[in-house]
């Protein structure tokens, strides 16, 4: 066993591998993209056998530029996306494509649930409302429409999960992820039987329970000669992407906050205590005894992604030609626009929306257009809109009682300065970036340094590992015309309401 760590990240746009140094420092890291593919209107899914091809091919390329040979590699993490429902064979098997975090199909179910448990009951139990793009709902849609895949299902589990049972070959699931199933009981972190009687889930469909950084196994013969990993590395149970990203941002006391920019936006607030909101989402952190008030949205850096994909033709001919990205020349375009994009405003509800709304018929929407407006407009604007559902939940959070000061960032979007400096006028509050790309991959590396016992506690680890790369504070010039957009974009969602409903 040598003194490298390995974390791994099942992102909604793309698997990140990264091997880390016991300092934190990142010897060498890989991406791989995949798709996620949206078949109708409401779904969206992604085939978890894409994940693991990408995580093989990522640590290949990291093994190989490192020169590091795997048997240097004391433990592995994983983490991942939030919300799958990966349907597995006894062998392993997956059994169909996974509906994601954004698929809304089972909304008429979670509707029928609500009705026949009670929503409060539901609510009491599990510490959050039961919506559509949670875990629970998914389960009964296969059950209901998917009976031949249902009848061979064995277990269900998460993107985090999946990966550690093909490297281990042991179905577990860890406690950060419980927060998608509704039989999930908060407030003791352990499967609630009752529940899962009154929502029609069967107790063995559930994988047993572990704490994140526990070792569930080691990498089989058969994972590693289809990896490159060396058979009998350990494994840690893993976790939600979102919470080894607050870990890996160093947030691990009560009252910090990290504040997330990958596919999807939002926050997570860290707490030494149960406090729950119906208008926003509850988990466990990946560290014993403390729980995760999120805010979850729908477009965060996916916005910039569709964008980019529609609209930068011309700056990915440019880019390669100045040997920059399009999305670094999306951002210049941006910063050419005054702060409030002269009234364009953006809603970001480009799959529905998570909290705080819980609208899975809402709908992104540019509202302001005329012919002034550039595409330097609709870039800003879109930033501005992510920013403003950040806000929105931030205030739902405080409002129940949370503490917010400082946000610390992460996933894709804390690249750009100036998304990451919009995110500080518009929500008033100061934000450091910590290690954008690399801040959910350390959490999980984390996690297996804690488990291995290479860091004595994860006080000491974060004290280690995590860096500060930058830090924004709020720019007052900017404080008059955001508030300004903040309140047309609370109505222009207000007024379209009925309209998205039909
Ligand atoms: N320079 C940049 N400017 C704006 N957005 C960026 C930049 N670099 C990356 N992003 C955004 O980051 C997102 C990817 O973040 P990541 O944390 O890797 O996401 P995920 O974990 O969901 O796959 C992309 O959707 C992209 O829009
Ligand atoms: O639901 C959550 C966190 O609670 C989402 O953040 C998903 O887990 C997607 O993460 P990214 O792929 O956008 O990083």
């Amino acid at each position: 066993m040598g003194p490298y760590l390995l974390g791994i990240d099942i992102g909604t746009s793309a698997c990140k591998v990264a091997l880390f140094d016991q300092g934190g420092n990142v010897i060498s890291s890989a991406s791989e993209e995949y798709e996620v593919s949206y078949p109708k209107s409401g779904w969206a899914e992604q085939n978890p056998e894409d994940w693991w091809t990408g995580i093989c091919r990522g640590i290949k390329r990291v093994l190989e530029q490192s020169k590091i040979p795997a048997e240097q590699i004391a433990g592995i993490g994983i983490d991942g996306q939030s919300w799958a429902a990966v349907a597995v064979d006894r062998e392993g098997n997956v059994l169909a494509d996974t509906p994601i975090w954004m698929d809304t199909r089972a909304n008429n179910i979670c509707k029928e649930l609500n009705d026949r448990v009670g929503e409060k009951r539901i609510f009491e139990i599990s510490g959050n409302s039961l919506q559509p793009s949670y875990t629970t709902a998914k389960i009964i849609w296969y059950q209901r429409n998917l009976p031949q895949v249902y009848e061979h299902t064995y277990k269900i589990l998460q993107s985090n999960s999946y990966i550690a049972c093909k490297l281990t070959g042991k179905m577990t699931q860890d406690v950060s992820q419980g927060y998608g199933l509704h039989c999930f009981d908060m407030h003791t972190g352990t499967w609630n039987r009752e529940m899962c009687e009154a929502l029609g889930i069967p107790e063995g469909l559930l994988p047993e329970i572990y704490s994140c950084h526990e070792v569930i196994g080691t990498v089989t013969d058969h994972a590693a000669a289809q990896s490159g990993l060396a058979a009998g590395t350990p494994v840690v149970a893993g976790g939600l992407d979102a919470a080894c990203g607050t870990l890996g941002a160093g947030v691990i006391h009560s009252g910090e906050t990290q504040e997330q920019g990958g596919q999807a936006g939002g926050m997570s607030i860290c707490m030494d205590q149960y406090k729950a909101d119906m208008r926003l989402i509850l988990g466990y952190h990946v560290i014993p005894g403390l729980w995760l008030l999120q805010g979850g949205t729908t477009g965060g850096g996916g916005v910039m992604r569709w964008l980019e994909r529609e609209l930068a033709d011309y700056e990915r001919e440019e880019g390669r030609r100045c040997g920059r990205s399009s999305l670094e020349l999306f951002n210049d375009l941006a910063q050419e626009t005054a702060p409030g994009s002269d009234g364009l405003i953006f809603l970001p509800y480009m799959a529905g929306e998570r909290s705080p709304i819980w609208n899975p018929n809402a709908k992104g929407v540019y509202y302001g257009l005329d012919f002034s407006k550039t595409k330097g407009h609709l870039i800003r604007a879109a930033m501005e809109g992510v920013a403003m559902s950040l806000k929105h939940n931030l205030e739902v959070a405080e409002h129940a009682g949370a503490e917010v000061s400082v946000l610390r960032a992460i996933g894709g979007s804390a690249n750009s300065l100036l998304w990451t400096q919009i995110k500080s006028d518009v929500t008033g509050k100061p934000i450091a970036v910590p290690s954008s790309d690399t801040a959910t991959t350390l959490g999980a590396a984390i996690l297996a340094g804690v488990g291995v016992g290479i860091y004595g506690s994860f006080e000491d680890a974060v004290k280690i590992t995590v860096k500060n790369k930058r830090y924004h504070v709020p720019n007052q010039d900017n404080r008059e015309v955001y508030d300004r957009n903040y309140r047309n974009y609370l109505e222009i969602y207000d007024s379209l309401q009925i309209i998205m409903e039909k």
